[in-house]
């Protein structure tokens, strides 16, 4: 076991020391774009301050026989583009068993390290697998002279992984957050589903039979279904683990490109549960993130009169014909810090909260 003591000492000589507070950056969303795609590469640059986060994705949807193309075409990108102040540079390596892993992080941290935000790495099985990234990191942060600690975030996407959760959050200094991937997770758990991610409509609840003037049951009557949550248990205690160890929750990916609605309901159930962002994997779910992860002029109008009406942060208050009390009190400033930090970014919803 290590010392807390060494726990913020580098892993290899040379190597930055690790950062004590993980960068509270808005990720509202994660951007993927295969750097082997030409088309999806020439359009990075006009997505430096669209995105709040533009990752270049090496594992999976990129094909065996492209790894390397894509491997490269980051780096290229990397160099080529300036990312400004406001859009952070992220990538996915290939898992931690395949033959690519290596190559990835030897290449990406020597030659472009100062430049990477975080590394994404997937299928993380326990903070075994985070250990082993946090050694590697630091040895080619000395190798390659890299100025500032690259960040680590996991992918909880296997029956291990969820079952290890919170030591995996607490594994290092460097953990900035874990995502949901529910297309593996599903897989690995032996879930019945085809989807990546969003809900199912078999995965329901039925309102009781009414019965009839005899009191008998009317099986085969109107019965209204509401549709359950697949994914509330583990986006729960995902987040659980990530606000035990100061990190960021995340929502991953919607397949159903074509449904912004239940896109939009599906990163609102993990914006309400605490995650601060979901996956982008095209560009219309862009603006979907963004709206659903900046909170709403109404509920930053509300914090800040509470806020006002409670200067000490605590007592209790009537506003609008509810309670108002410290509990109430610590979820508004939650909504205000967000908010603040969210339009130190935006001028747009800075104007939106100002007006509010
Ligand atoms: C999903 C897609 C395959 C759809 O692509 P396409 O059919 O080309 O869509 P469009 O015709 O609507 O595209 C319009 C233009 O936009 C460009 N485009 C599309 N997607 C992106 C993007 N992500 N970034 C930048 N630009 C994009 C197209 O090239 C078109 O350009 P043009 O012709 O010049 O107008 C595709 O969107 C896609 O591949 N997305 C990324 C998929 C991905 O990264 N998947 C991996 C993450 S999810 C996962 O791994 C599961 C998870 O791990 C888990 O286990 O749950
Ligand atoms: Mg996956």
């Amino acid at each position: 076991m290590r010392s807390a003591k060494d726990f913020f000492a580098p892993l290899a000589v040379g190597a930055p020391a690790p950062a004590r507070e993980v960068p509270a950056r808005p990720s509202r969303m994660i951007h993927f774009f295969d750097p082997s795609n030409p088309k999806m590469a020439a359009k990075v640059p006009d997505m430096v301050g669209v995105a709040d986060v533009l990752l270049g994705n090496l594992e999976d949807a990129v094909v065996a026989d492209k790894k390397e193309a894509a491997r490269e075409g980051l780096v290229q990108i990397a160099k080529d583009v300036d990312f400004g102040e406001h859009t952070q540079l992220w990538t996915r390596v290939n898992a931690l068993d395949s033959p690519w892993v290596l190559d990835d992080l030897t290449t990406l941290v020597t030659e472009i390290g100062d430049k990477l935000d975080v590394v994404m790495v997937p299928k993380v099985q326990g903070p075994e697998d985070i250990h082993y990234v946090d050694r590697l990191l630091a040895q080619l942060e000395a190798k390659g002279g890299v100025q500032r600690p690259i960040m680590v975030h996991a992918i909880l996407e296997t029956a291990r992984g969820m079952a290890n959760v919170e030591a995996i959050a607490g594994a290092s200094p460097r953990m900035q957050g874990i995502s949901l991937g529910p297309a593996d997770l599903a897989a690995d758990r032996r879930m019945k589903t085809t989807r990546v991610g969003g809900g199912h409509p078999g995965y329901l609840v039925r309102q009781d039979p009414t019965k009839g003037a005899d009191g008998i049951p009317d099986y085969q009557g109107q019965r209204t279904i509401f549709q359950q949550d697949l994914w509330h248990y583990t986006i729960a205690r995902m987040v659980d683990a990530c606000a035990m160890h100061g990190i960021f929750p995340f929502y991953g990916p919607f397949g159903d490109i074509k449904d912004v609605v239940a896109c939009e309901d599906q990163f609102r159930n993990a914006f309400l549960l605490g995650c601060v962002g979901a996956w982008s994997l095209h560009p219309v779910q862009i603006d979907i993130a963004k709206k659903v992860f900046s909170p709403s002029a109404e509920d930053v109008a509300h914090a800040r009169e509470v806020r006002d009406a409670m200067p000490s942060g605590g007592g209790a208050v009537m506003i609008d014909g509810k309670m108002e009390d410290d509990a109430s009190y610590k979820q508004c400033m939650v909504i205000l810090e967000l908010a603040e930090r969210l339009s130190a970014n935006d001028p747009e919803l800075a104007k939106l909260y100002a007006e509010a």
